[in-house]
């Protein structure tokens, strides 16, 4: 008797564990965007963005959503550590990838890079939220513009969710939206992408 109602507590208190990994060139702010969610969704004061040095490592947050966590995997964007960034995507339930919107030099390899992510067996399916991060800046390249210029690789997202949002992780602008988004749609997928549960 004692197993069988402690196995139904143990059931009805289970936590749903999710990941979502947060991708995108170096120095596109993934860092300051973890730091932004930490702040926002835990009420602590996050890093002071003049402390954020680049990743080279991991960096992990973790926040509660009703009775889900989700578990942010910020991963260093330099081009040498890409080949790490593999190893995480059978595991993940939802990917940011977040876009400097100002460094228009560098929107073609961006593309590329994405390209390289969606089209990814391991991830079929999953979704996708692009953040066309810095909008406090005056000259960075609008929603509208970045959705214009991915356009054309859109086609290969399929099925999945996807989304591009407008956010400024330095302010916070937007970033709560961004997670909402991604908790809906993760919740979404559970079918095929189920949680693990702690
Ligand atoms: N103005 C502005 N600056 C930002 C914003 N987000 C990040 N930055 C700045 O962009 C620079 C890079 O930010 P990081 O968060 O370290 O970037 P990252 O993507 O983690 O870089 P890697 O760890 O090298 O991959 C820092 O100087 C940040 O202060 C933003 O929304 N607005
Ligand atoms: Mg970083």
């Amino acid at each position: 008797m004692y197993t069988l109602l402690s196995g139904l507590h143990e059931y009805l208190t289970r936590r749903e564990e999710f990941y979502v990994i947060i991708l995108g060139l170096d120095n596109a702010g993934k860092t300051t965007l973890l730091e932004r969610i930490k702040s926002i969704f835990l009420g602590v004061v996050g890093l002071s963005p003049n402390r954020i040095a680049p990743t080279v490592g991991l960096n992990i947050g973790k926040i509660d959503i009703n009775r889900a966590r989700l578990n942010f995997w910020d991963l260093g964007g330099q081009r040498d550590l890409h080949g790490i960034w593999e190893k995480y995507y059978s595991e993940c339930h939802a990917i940011v990838f977040v876009v400097d919107s100002t460094d228009k030099e560098r929107i073609e390899e961006c593309k590329e890079i994405f390209e390289k992510i969606i089209t990814n067996d391991d991830v079929e399916g999953v979704p996708i939220l692009m953040l066309a991060n810095k909008q406090d800046l005056p000259n960075s390249l609008k929603v509208e513009e970045i959705k214009e210029i991915f356009n054309k690789i859109a086609l290969k997202l399929g099925a999945r969710d996807s989304r591009v949002l407008p956010i400024s992780a330095l302010e916070g602008t937007g970033v709560r939206e961004a997670v909402d988004w991604l908790f809906v749609r993760i919740q979404r997928n559970k079918q095929n992408r189920p949680p693990t549960f702690k």
